[in-house]
């Protein structure tokens, strides 16, 4: 149909049927395929197509034709199980080359060996026994975040800067093991990652800005560059600061490296500093990390947080079995990881909360070479979305999905659910590294929260307007109120 696009290698059918047969072809608005459905829109205008696009395929898997190529659109758990579960498809799609200038070739955006040596290296550093330790981290910046709300527990609360200030803290001080008290720039750093997103989207968006060349002369490369470099400066700091300690504290001595039984666990920036002085990372290796697990440990977290709190305000029913589940635990400061995992109902409400409003609701691959997957043909460059908040709004696998019901993830529930019905953490060998850690922090979080306050509504999230950055996000700010509990 598409003329222009003719000669471009195209998606096709391995058993020569037409294409149509096993996907949805998605029409474009002109002779030019889907080049000018998406040209120059808005963050929430491409949120709401892309939902447009997946209720006009009605659940099926749905292809885009650009210029630059196709596009495959993974919607639904079934299709996206041979994808998760391939060791093949595991190199990131394009907009992770736009993320790039921001977070180097860390772990998230790296590929082949240099992924999988990082992987190897920093597993580790998320072991059980490293958590226990993060857990008191956890539990002292939730008290913190109480002191905080005490203050506005008399006005209707932004939720946005309490949350992304308490998560930033968790993640420098668990994962790269430096307290922000006295480092400043923390928050030039989070308004500089709000700055950067509209720009990889606008670039997205826009085929002719895919070009190096073109984004530098005519997008908005001198603001993204400014705006990076804050970025960097800022987790500069932080290693700076963490490479004084390790190097007056003495660094590879104290691992007993020979004795087999003795398996020494750090925090991630520690491995990395250790790993340096035997020569297995450089100082960009460390640079790239930092700025990883920095961005990704805190957006992710604090945007299921704020969720959480709207959902939990918009549901007091839900909120107080909860707060009954909670009630009967010890003191604060005494609460083991144990028995944060053993609080089912709240982790159901955290799930339901990913469900619905995953952090991450897209991420992408692309075919380094020609690919088979689900009985279609990709040619190389191909790219694959994986719209992960659709696979999770499968009226299949999730009844009335745009309801809000944390009985779903009870465990006896939850028996028959497809292994790739549920991925806010994506699945496979490239899925979440910090998942365990996330969900400690944000149950940390929500404790501390509950068993002080009640959360009361100001805002309805059927009406919060949705729209992507590098994680999920909304045009409206986010509010709620609190009411303390006489207990
Ligand atoms: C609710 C919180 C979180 C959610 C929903 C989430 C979600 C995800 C998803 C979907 C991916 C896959 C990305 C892709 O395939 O392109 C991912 C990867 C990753 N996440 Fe998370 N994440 C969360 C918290 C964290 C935390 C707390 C950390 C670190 C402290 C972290 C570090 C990473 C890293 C480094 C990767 C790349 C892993 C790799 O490719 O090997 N995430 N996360």
């Amino acid at each position: 149909n598409y003329f222009v696009l003719a000669l471009c290698k195209r998606i096709k059918c391995v058993d020569g049927k037409p294409l149509e047969e096993k996907v949805w072809v998605m029409p474009g608005k002109t002779i030019f395929g889907n080049n000018f459905d998406v040209l120059n829109v808005t963050p929430g205008k491409l949120f709401e197509l892309a939902r447009g696009w997946a209720k006009f395929s009605r659940g099926r898997s749905y292809v885009l034709h650009f210029s630059i190529g196709s596009v495959y659109n993974i919607i639904n758990a079934e299709d996206a199980e041979q994808l998760f579960l391939s060791q093949s498809i595991t190199t990131k799609g394009i907009n992770y080359d736009f993320l790039q200038p921001f977070l180097g070739d860390g772990l998230l955006i790296s590929r082949e060996e240099k992924w999988h040596l990082r992987r190897k290296m920093l597993t580790p550093a998320f072991h059980f026994n490293i958590l226990q330790t993060f857990n008191e981290i956890f539990k002292e910046e939730s008290l913190r975040l109480l002191e905080k709300l005490k203050h506005l527990q008399h006005d209707n609360i932004n939720i946005s800067d309490v949350i992304d200030e308490f998560s930033l803290n968790n993640v420098c001080e668990t994962a790269l093991g430096v307290k922000l008290n006295d480092i400043d720039g923390e928050s030039e750093y989070r308004a500089a990652i709000h700055k950067i997103e509209p720009i990889i989207i606008r670039r997205v968006c826009n085929p002719l800005l895919h070009y190096g060349i073109i984004f530098h002369l005519f997008g908005q490369y001198r603001e993204y560059k400014h705006y990076a470099e804050i970025t960097h400066n800022f987790s500069s700091k932080i290693i700076n600061r963490k490479r004084k300690g390790f190097l007056l504290n003495g660094n590879s001595s104290s691992i007993d490296e020979k004795n087999s039984y003795v398996k020494a666990r750090y925090a991630m920036l520690d491995t990395l500093l250790h790993q340096e002085a035997q020569g297995l990372v450089d100082h960009q290796g460390i640079c790239e990390e930092v700025d990883t697990f920095m961005f990704e440990g805190y957006d992710t977290t604090s945007t299921c947080l704020k969720f959480a709190l709207l959902n939990l305000a918009q549901y007091p029913d839900i909120q107080e079995k909860c707060y009954q589940e909670i009630a009967s635990l010890t003191t604060f400061e005494n609460l083991t990881v144990f028995d944060f995992n053993n609080l089912e109902y709240l982790g159901c409400v955290i799930k339901e909360t990913l469900r619905m409003y995953p952090s991450v609701p897209v991420v992408t691959r692309r075919c380094t070479k020609d690919t088979v997957l689900n009985g279609l043909f990709l040619p190389t460059n191909t790219q694959i979305f994986i719209h992960i908040y659709d696979i999770m709004r499968d009226s299949k696998h999730f009844p009335e999905p745009s309801v809000f019901k944390p009985e779903r993830f009870l465990a006896e529930n939850t028996l028959d659910m497809h292994p790739f019905a549920f991925v806010p953490f994506s699945a496979g060998s490239r899925n979440c590294i910090g998942q365990k850690f996330a969900m400690l922090e944000i149950k940390a979080a929500l404790v501390a929260i509950l068993r002080t306050y009640r959360v009361l509504p100001i805002m309805q999230t059927k009406d919060l307007i949705l729209q992507y950055g590098i994680t999920l996000k909304t045009n409206q700010k986010l509010f709620v109120k609190l009411e303390p509990r006489v207990i």
